[in-house]
């Protein structure tokens, strides 16, 4: 797996392993080292102001020392507020410490907001972080919010969760930095949850060690290069019966829109035939849309189709029914909004989800996720990839955990988390588009975990795209994004073209 990301026991064990092999205090010399490069880098020729750099009790603490000490020999102004805490030091970050007193840096009890600085630099809290931020610390923290020049996180933004990305406490806070440097091999929490707003841009600086010290990750980033075999041009002598057949099912009285959007998705990600089976009175027609053919859901054909199952539903007997007869189907399914409200009152179309031999996707925004497994949506939140990957165990499907970065999971507890889409996606029907599109790739053929990956990862880049031309975050509807995405998929395709 490429862009590997590791839990904190993992990270831990590997560090241990390759301590063992090293001189005494090796690690955090280039932990320093690679965070002074790291703040260089970001400073450019911007050396008029001091930096400041936050050094904690432990041996976050010891790499920020470390990198004081560096920063002060390249020559640039250092401030170094130390908090020492009362528990014991490690010898490497009394070296550190020792080190950092006899550079030039500067050693002081500032306020954040005494000077304007070019850089400040958490090296509060690491993955050692063991309970919410609160006095000094958490002053420290609110503190950075207000500074308007960069701020360099070492290894994990102070009061983040590097395994889960919550900030840590009932009403924790954490460290908002620009920029993290992450030692050793990336981590969850830096990109799911309010990871994405705590770390801002990560780097990696693996430190040297061996990858032979790290047991399999069981995470990582989704890239494309995770379904580029998907990707083929299509022959020119292909027809539309080799795209395959969509039905949307859905649509109840006054839901219309939530299946005409997922029926849209699939028509812009390539499906051949797109259907809405419609459970409120059946459209004649979409005129924007007249590709979409509608049909009344009771008496539609599902056989030989993909069904997306959920959009628009509503929660009556008529829709339980339609849910029911489509889980029991023989052809690959995505089950979203009212459809997953629906089975988490149902054990028994839960134990028939699990029973399908056809492909699933499974797409709950984390309140849904929350009903099918009987806890609250900040239970879901506090730990994303443990909750997509026991549905995912429960259901033998594939899971898509919706939110910023969202979670895929498979029941083998292999888990990729999205780096793409940003807040103009939080708007009305945005998951149906989602939920179309998967669809539509299931119906081309892709399996189901490639699937859910390239409907998710595409979705994320169209509303990126839109972004990046102005169309969005604010104001950005999911009417925009089928043919944002119809661009990303064309250009992924040209792309896995020969050369
Ligand atoms: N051991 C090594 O040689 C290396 C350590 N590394 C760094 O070390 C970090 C982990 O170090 P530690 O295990 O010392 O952990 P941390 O430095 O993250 O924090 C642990 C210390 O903080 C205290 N603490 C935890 N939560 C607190 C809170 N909320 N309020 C007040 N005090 C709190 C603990 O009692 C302990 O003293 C990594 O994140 C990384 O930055 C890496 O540089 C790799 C090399
Ligand atoms: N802040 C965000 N950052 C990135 N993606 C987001 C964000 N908020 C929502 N999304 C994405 O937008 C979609 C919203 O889906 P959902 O919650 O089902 O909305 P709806 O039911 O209105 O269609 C999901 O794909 C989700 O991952
Ligand atoms: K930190």
């Amino acid at each position: 797996m490429e862009n590997r990301l590791y839990s904190v026991a993992q990270i831990r064990a590997a560090e241990a392993a390759a301590a063992a092999q090293l001189e005494a205090g090796a690690l955090m010399r280039r932990a320093g080292q690679a965070a002074a490069d790291a703040a260089l880098a970001l400073l450019g020729e911007a050396r008029a102001r001091p930096v400041l750099v936050l050094a904690g009790p432990g041996n976050n603490g010891g790499d920020a020392l470390e990198m004081a000490a560096n920063l002060s020999e390249a020559g640039v102004d250092v401030v170094v507020l130390h908090l020492a805490g009362g528990g014991k030091v490690s010898p490497e970050a009394a070296q550190a410490l020792a080190r950092a007193r006899a550079s030039r840096a500067n050693f002081a009890d500032v306020a954040l907001d005494v000077r304007d600085w070019a850089l400040v630099v958490d090296g509060l809290f690491g993955i050692g972080l063991a309970r919410p931020l609160e006095g000094r610390y958490r002053e420290l923290v609110t503190g950075i919010d207000a500074v308007r020049c960069p701020v360099l996180a070492l290894d994990v933004p102070s009061g983040l969760d590097a395994d889960s990305g919550a900030v840590v406490g009932p009403n924790g806070v954490a460290v908002r930095a620009t920029h993290t440097v992450t030692f050793i091999g990336d981590k969850p929490g830096l990109h799911t949850a309010e990871g994405r707003d705590h770390a801002g841009r990560v780097d990696v600086a693996g430190l040297g060690l061996d990858p032979s010290l790290f047991e399999p990750a069981r995470a990582c980033i989704a890239a494309p290069a995770m379904f580029a075999s998907r990707l083929a041009p299509r022959r020119q002598n292909s027809h539309k019966g080799e795209f395959g057949d969509v039905a949307v099912v859905g649509g109840a009285h006054g839901m219309a829109g939530a299946a005409v959007l997922a029926a849209r998705g699939a028509l812009y990600a390539g499906a051949g035939r797109v259907f809405a089976a419609m459970l409120g009175p059946a459209l004649a027609l979409d005129a924007t849309q007249p590709e979409l053919m509608f049909r009344a859901a009771h008496d539609f054909e599902i056989a030989d189709r993909v069904l997306v199952l959920g959009p628009g539903m509503g929660g009556a007997m008529e829709a339980m029914r339609a849910l029911g007869a489509g889980i029991d189907g023989a052809t690959p399914v995505v089950i979203d909004a009212d459809g997953l409200n629906l089975l988490a009152a149902s054990l028994d179309l839960q134990e028939r989800v699990a029973r399908r031999q056809a492909g699933t996707v499974v797409t709950p925004h984390p309140l849904e996720a929350a009903r099918l497994l009987g806890i609250s949506a900040h239970e879901v939140q506090a730990d994303r990839l443990g909750t997509a990957r026991s549905l995912a165990r429960r259901l033998q499907a594939v899971v898509v955990l919706k939110g910023s970065g969202s979670v895929v999971a498979r029941p083998d507890g292999d888990v990729a988390i999205n780096p793409t889409g940003n807040p103009g996606l939080a708007t009305g029907g945005s998951g149906d588009v989602l939920a179309g599109v998967c669809g539509a790739l299931l119906a081309q053929g892709w399996p189901a975990w490639e699937a859910a990956l390239g409907a998710v990862w595409m979705h994320g880049a169209a509303a990126d795209r839109l972004v990046e031309e102005g169309i969005g975050p604010v104001g950005m509807t999911a009417g925009e994004l089928p043919a944002a995405m119809r661009r990303v998929l064309n250009g992924l395709v040209a792309k896995s073209g020969r050369g």
